[in-house]
């Protein structure tokens, strides 16, 4: 059997390690042809000596003679630079890329990735977020498949198997609430980094960590689930699910609600979209309906956590809107991971941004690039002058 060939952009972040620990548990199914990283250069290294990929790139430049020192004795092409990883997402031996990089980042290597007819498994939310119209139609245009890694989105895609002539009513994307779900706006005013970065149900990287905490991350699903599946925003609902068990639901025009559930473990969503359209075997730890007595929803507390009522007024709007939000969300998040700011600051940062920046009603990816930079250069003036 011919094995798939996977680039994984990010493979020393939590998707990317846990998209590792997939492979290693179905070697005989997939191969890995490409890895990246940003920093981590001494795990980038270990990963490249286990998997054996063709190419390696750590995209910052300094680190590079020490992955390459390293790497020297096997037959591995190392890069470094943003750059090169546009390049290595075309090779000929990948078949998937999986696009496990954080922000912004992940944008232009995606529209890489497509332009040269590559499917991808899509966990960077911020890629759809920012430039959706643009992305999905470069898509179609090449007959790319965007398979969901986001738990949520792959819920609504597992749901989806054999509807494709039945008409969707809505989807019910769940959200935990976060850690500081039930709190108000007196007590959110003083958290910190430590209590916001610890997630109730989930282990992962810092800035979504974050982004669950204030509501935007469920925000940016909004956002990648209209694109995904091509729906208006009203016909996309969040509910408060603190247990994380029901990871998203479909409606039907019969009314039929089918849900997708699982304990939460990133490892079966990435392992989906890697296998699609076959449900390989896991041994991952199976869901017990007498360890949870009862499975609760709630609606979301918007006038508290304004960032999911900022990420509907964006999709509504269009445009560059988004792109803004989230330019402008990064930066807020990266500040107060930093403790410049403080955690309602940050939707403080996004609303000033929207005001600021120029829209655009119908950007190019140009436009979508300085949107990006104008916002980013707006916002770390704001937070400056603040501090
Ligand atoms: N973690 C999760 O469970 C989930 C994550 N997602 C989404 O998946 C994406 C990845 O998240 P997560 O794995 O948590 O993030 P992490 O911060 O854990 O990992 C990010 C990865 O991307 C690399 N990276 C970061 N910035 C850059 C950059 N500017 N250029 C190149 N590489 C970069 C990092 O390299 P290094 O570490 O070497 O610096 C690391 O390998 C995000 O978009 C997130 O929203 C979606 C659903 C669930
Ligand atoms: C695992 C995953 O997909 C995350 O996006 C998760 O959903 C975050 O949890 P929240 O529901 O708290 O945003
Ligand atoms: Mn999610």
């Amino acid at each position: 059997m011919n094995k798939k060939g996977i680039a994984i952009l990010g493979s020393t972040g939590s998707i990317g390690t846990q998209a590792l620990e997939v492979i290693r548990a179905n070697s005989s199914s997939f191969s890995v042809e490409v890895l990246t990283a940003r920093s981590n250069a001494e795990l980038l290294i270990r990963q490249a000596i286990e998997f054996r990929p063709k190419e390696v790139v750590i995209t910052t430049q300094s680190l590079y003679n020490q992955v390459a020192g390293a790497l020297r004795n096997l037959p591995i092409k190392i890069y470094a630079g943003d750059e090169a990883l546009g390049d290595v997402v075309q090779s000929g031996s990948v078949d998937m890329v999986l696009t496990a990089m954080v922000g912004y980042s992940g944008l232009l290597p995606t529209i890489k990735a497509i332009g040269a007819g590559k499917d991808i498994a899509l966990a960077n939310k911020e890629t759809l977020v920012v430039a959706g119209e643009l992305v999905t139609s470069l898509a179609r245009e090449n007959g790319v498949h965007i398979f969901p890694v986001d738990s949520e989105h792959s819920a609504i895609f597992q749901c989806l198997a054999g509807e494709a002539d039945n008409r969707i009513e809505k989807i019910i994307l769940t959200a935990s609430g976060g850690p500081f779900r039930g709190k108000d706006r007196a007590f959110l005013a003083g958290v910190t980094r430590q209590q916001a970065l610890r997630h109730p149900n989930w282990s992962m990287g810092a800035k979504i960590t974050i982004d669950s905490a204030t509501l935007m991350n469920k925000g940016l699903e909004v956002i990648e689930a209209k694109w995904l599946f091509d729906l208006e925003p009203s016909r996309i609902d969040v509910i408060v699910h603190p247990q994380s068990i029901i990871h998203s639901m479909v409606q039907f025009g019969d009314g039929s609600i089918k849900a997708q559930m699982g304990l939460p473990d990133m490892k079966l969503p990435i392992q989906y979209a890697l296998g699609y359209p076959k449900r390989l075997q896991s041994d991952f730890p199976r869901f017990d309906f007498s360890n949870y007595p009862s499975l609760t929803f709630e609606k979301p507390d918007l006038e508290t956590f304004r960032n999911l009522v900022l990420a509907y007024e964006a999709l509504e709007k269009g445009g560059n809107a988004a792109c803004v939000v989230n330019a402008a969300n990064e930066i807020a998040v990266e500040a107060f991971l930093q403790e410049k700011i403080g955690f309602l600051e940050i939707s403080d940062v996004i609303i000033d941004s929207v005001a600021k920046i120029k829209f655009i009603k119908k950007p190019s990816f140009q436009d979508y690039v300085e949107t990006d930079q104008e916002t980013r250069r707006f916002a770390t003036n704001m937070i400056q002058v603040r501090i």
